[in-house]
């Protein structure tokens, strides 16, 4: 069955949809990293040059391509904001939404030296709480499944996530 992670920056969408695949024996599919395939340049400078409406086109086409993906879906925390996509995420089977307060996305992404993520860089916490605020009742509305993830650890939502799909 299709599994599907939403969640802001930070949340462990891709993190933790590693793995659940591994823990399952399924495939992950992270969206970012096949936009990044296709535009053969990091999301940063994808956004320099192009800009943030051409990111969301992009991240729509990925999201169709995979729509039926056998396997676990990790989007990027925007995947949530145009209204095609909601509908599309809307008739997935399984979407679970990895919530998290603000502090703890905000520590975790700054220690992340592996990701740098445009819409927070840089950026001052008043700016970013403006993104995150009108995105959670967005993830809310659309997941399946809400798992606080703040005094988590990847494995044990991972665990979580197998005992949801068992019921
Ligand atoms: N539950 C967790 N507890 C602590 N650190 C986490 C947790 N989930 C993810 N991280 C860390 O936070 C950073 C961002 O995780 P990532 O999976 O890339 O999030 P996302 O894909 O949702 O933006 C990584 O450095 C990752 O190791
Ligand atoms: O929330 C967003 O708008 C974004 C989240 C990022 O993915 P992660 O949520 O995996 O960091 C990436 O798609 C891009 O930088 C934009
Ligand atoms: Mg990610």
């Amino acid at each position: 069955m299709t599994v599907v992670l939403l969640g802001f920056m930070g949340a462990g969408k891709t993190t933790v949809g590693k793995i659940l695949a591994h823990k399952t024996k399924r495939e992950q599919v992270d969206l970012d990293q096949k936009i990044v395939e296709t535009i053969n340049m990091p999301i940063a400078e994808y956004f320099d040059k192009y800009g943030v409406e051409a990111f969301r086109k992009l991240e729509t086409q990925v999201l169709k391509e995979h729509m039926d993906f056998p396997g676990i879906v990790s989007p990027g925390g925007g995947i949530i904001l145009e209204r095609e996509n909601q509908k599309i995420l809307k008739e997935m089977p399984l979407v679970v939404y990895l919530q998290t307060n603000l502090d703890e996305l905000l520590s975790r992404i700054n220690q992340d030296n592996d990701n740098d993520r445009p819409l927070v860089h840089d950026k001052a916490i008043e700016e970013i709480k403006d993104i995150y605020l009108p995105r959670v009742p967005l993830y809310e509305e659309i997941a399946d499944y809400i798992i606080d993830t703040t005094d988590k650890t990847p494995e044990e939502i991972a665990d979580m996530i197998i005992e949801i799909e068992g019921d």
